[in-house]
């Protein structure tokens, strides 16, 4: 089975190639070829591919940028998410799309589900979820799968920005009142490989909607301070983390107070267990000191 996923740099897309595994082959198919700014593109590098099914990764994903180029941001996540469906069915193949938590408002009390009610509050999330209705559109074999606070040993992400500023700073002040799910991009490429290997056996019953994020919840804080704990342990950067609040830290964009994500259903659909946020992250922050050793303070 050969999928082919939209973007290359990118952190998704990154931990599915490097976790191909068995009969599974992944072609990361990227800029200057597919251009999501160029929709005209898509088509033509993902035929070129020959999947047996397109994972649609690649995304404008700078939140307060977004608010400034809004444009560009919902040609991407909307017309060009739609344009990677569209290919998908012309060839005959399902898509499995990516979203995130930041459809929502985050007004709610407990984790979200699939069938609560969308709001998002920043202009990345509305094209977002444009891009969720131009997949469903396009294709109804489809999987949107709403992952959160991504992290990984690629690209940009806060743990990489935690363990930079740690080596630069003795205290980070970080807001203490958004929770959500830390996710690391690896376990997100292990549940991708898992539902591929579903979707490939028995077509038809799964597609849909589904939260798919680590188990336990935290808030930024709490997250970095695990970051520069785990950091420490192995002789990388640490730095004091001070509790904030939202408002003590202004930004373009507003994000949701609570956007944790209840992955139930994706476990049982698929088979796949959700494992817990802390041990994922330890894997992460152990491959970047271990890459990028810095003394530690
Ligand atoms: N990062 C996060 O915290 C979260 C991400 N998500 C969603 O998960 C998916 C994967 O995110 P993640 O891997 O973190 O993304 P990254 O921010 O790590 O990477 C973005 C990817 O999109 C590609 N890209 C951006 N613009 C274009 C364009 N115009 N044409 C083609 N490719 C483009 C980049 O290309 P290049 O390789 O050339 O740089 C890169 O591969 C996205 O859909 C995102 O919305 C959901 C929740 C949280
Ligand atoms: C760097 C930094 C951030 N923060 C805050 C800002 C913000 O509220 C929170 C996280 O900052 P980030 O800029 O990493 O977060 P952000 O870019 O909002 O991350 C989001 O990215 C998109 C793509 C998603 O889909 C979401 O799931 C989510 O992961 O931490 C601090 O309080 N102190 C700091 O030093
Ligand atoms: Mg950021």
């Amino acid at each position: 089975m050969r999928l082919a996923v939209t973007g290359r740099d990118g952190q998704v897309a990154a931990s599915l190639v490097e976790s191909a595994r068995g009969e599974v082959e992944v072609v990361a198919v990227g800029r200057p070829s597919l251009d999501l700014a160029r929709p005209d593109t898509v088509f033509s590098a993902l035929e070129a591919a020959r999947p047996d099914i397109i994972v649609s990764a690649a995304a404008y994903t700078a939140v307060d940028q977004a608010e400034d180029e809004k444009d560009l941001a919902f040609t991407v996540n909307a017309a060009g998410a739609g344009k990677v469906a569209e290919t998908a069915a012309r060839m005959g193949v399902p898509v499995i799309h990516l979203s995130t938590d930041y459809v929502f408002d985050g007004a709610k009390d407990s984790a979200y589900v699939e069938t609560d009610i969308t709001a998002p509050l920043s202009v990345y999330g509305a094209s977002k979820l444009a891009g969720e209705q131009a997949v469903a559109a396009a294709n109804p074999h489809h999987l949107i799968l709403r992952t959160a606070w991504v992290y990984s040993p690629f690209g940009k992400n806060f743990v990489r920005t935690m363990l930079r500023l740690a080596a630069a700073r003795d205290e980070i002040s970080v807001v203490a009142d958004q929770w959500g799910n830390p996710t690391s991009a690896l376990d997100i490429a292990d549940a991708i490989l898992h539902a591929a290997a579903v979707l490939s056996r028995d077509k038809g019953n799964a597609f849909g909607v589904y939260h798919l994020a680590a188990s336990g919840e935290t808030n930024w804080s709490g997250f970095a301070r695990h970051i520069l704990d785990t950091s420490r342990a192995l002789g990388g950067p640490h730095a004091r983390i001070r509790d904030i609040a939202t408002a003590d830290y202004p930004t373009k964009a507003r994000r949701p107070a609570n956007s944790r994500l209840s992955s139930a259903k994706f476990m049982a659909a698929f088979g796949w267990v959700a494992p817990d946020w802390r041990e994922s992250a330890a894997v992460v922050v152990g491959r970047i000191v271990a890459d990028h050793p810095v003394p530690g303070r």
